[in-house]
């Protein structure tokens, strides 16, 4: 069966009326319905016939319809209970689509995905965009490459550099794991409802290795995460909420070469972990 294209005005407002389904603001919902946006995601993702995409949140196949045009063996999994119904529908016709009820932060992605290597693609949920991200790098699954829209001020500290407002503990989880680039500026506009932030859609290609070489990973991030804490404190101070003794802290930076007063966001990815491999005890 030849399905119309989803990301159209018109088409979701019917397929949402036929449905009888009165979108939910709680699941951050808000449904892509412009096509040219949709071809500008599976074009970024750069989709090989038959390769594994794991799609979260596919609302009512809109994103989903472009994967599985392009040839992806898509998985898509979809919180909302109402959907899996409606997306039977939409996307009927398309064998190489598999849809999952779940919660993304709770189901189990490498038996679901059941692929060695996978990409992600998705226009995420924003209410929970750093979560989910953070989840999909921690759990070294084999993702090679994530596309995903994301609010522009997320993103925008996703891709900060060292020593600007926007570098965080996000900033230097994601170029950790990843190369991202801000590929594209979605309107408001571009969305039924229109969501009150502007948009963009940011490519994060997978490292083969971690940008920067750690003893311990977990030591790393929470490195990181001290020296985020308190913006305002020197590392000296900062440090300190690792539970770490004041010898530790102060024989780490030594070592390091790193000055105890500067603070925690004028840091590089490589002296986080210099302290970090430094940190005895
Ligand atoms: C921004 S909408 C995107 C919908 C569709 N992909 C599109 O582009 O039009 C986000 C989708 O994620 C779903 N969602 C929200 N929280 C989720 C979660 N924890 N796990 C899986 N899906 C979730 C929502 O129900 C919604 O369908």
């Amino acid at each position: 069966m030849i399905q119309p294209i989803i990301a159209k005005r018109e088409v979701t407002r019917h397929i949402l009326k036929t449905f009888d389904i009165h979108m939910s603001r709680k699941l951050g919902q808000n449904f892509l319905i412009d096509e040219g946006i949709v071809q500008g995601i599976v074009a970024a993702a750069d989709i090989q016939e038959g390769e594994t995409v794991l799609e979260v949140g596919p609302g009512i196949g809109t994103l989903t319809q472009g994967l599985a045009e392009a040839k992806a063996n898509v998985v898509a999994v979809e919180l909302d209970s109402r959907l899996p119904d409606v997306l039977a529908k939409t996307l009927e016709g398309y064998e190489n689509v598999r849809i999952v009820h779940g919660d993304i932060l709770k189901v189990n992605i490498r038996e679901i995905v059941k692929s060695e290597s996978f990409k992600v693609v998705a226009n995420l949920p924003y209410y929970i965009t750093t979560p989910i991200i953070m989840a999909l790098l921690e759990q070294h699954l084999p993702v090679k490459k994530l596309v995903t829209m994301v609010q522009k001020e997320v993103a925008e500290r996703m891709v900060a550099k060292p020593g600007t407002k926007d570098y965080g503990a996000l900033s230097v989880a994601v170029q950790y794991y990843t190369e991202p680039k801000i590929i594209l500026d979605v309107p408001p506009k571009s969305f039924i409802p229109s969501p009150a932030v502007d948009s963009v859609v940011i490519c994060c290609d997978v490292r083969e290795k971690p940008a920067v070489d750690v003893v311990n990973e977990k030591m790393f991030f929470r490195t990181v995460k001290a020296g985020f804490s308190q913006r305002r404190k020197t590392l000296n101070n900062a440090l300190k909420t690792m539970g770490l003794g004041v010898e530790v802290v102060k024989n780490a930076l030594e070592v390091s070469g790193i000055d105890g007063n500067r603070r925690g966001e004028t840091l590089s990815l490589e002296e986080f972990a210099a302290i970090a491999n430094a940190i005895k005890g």
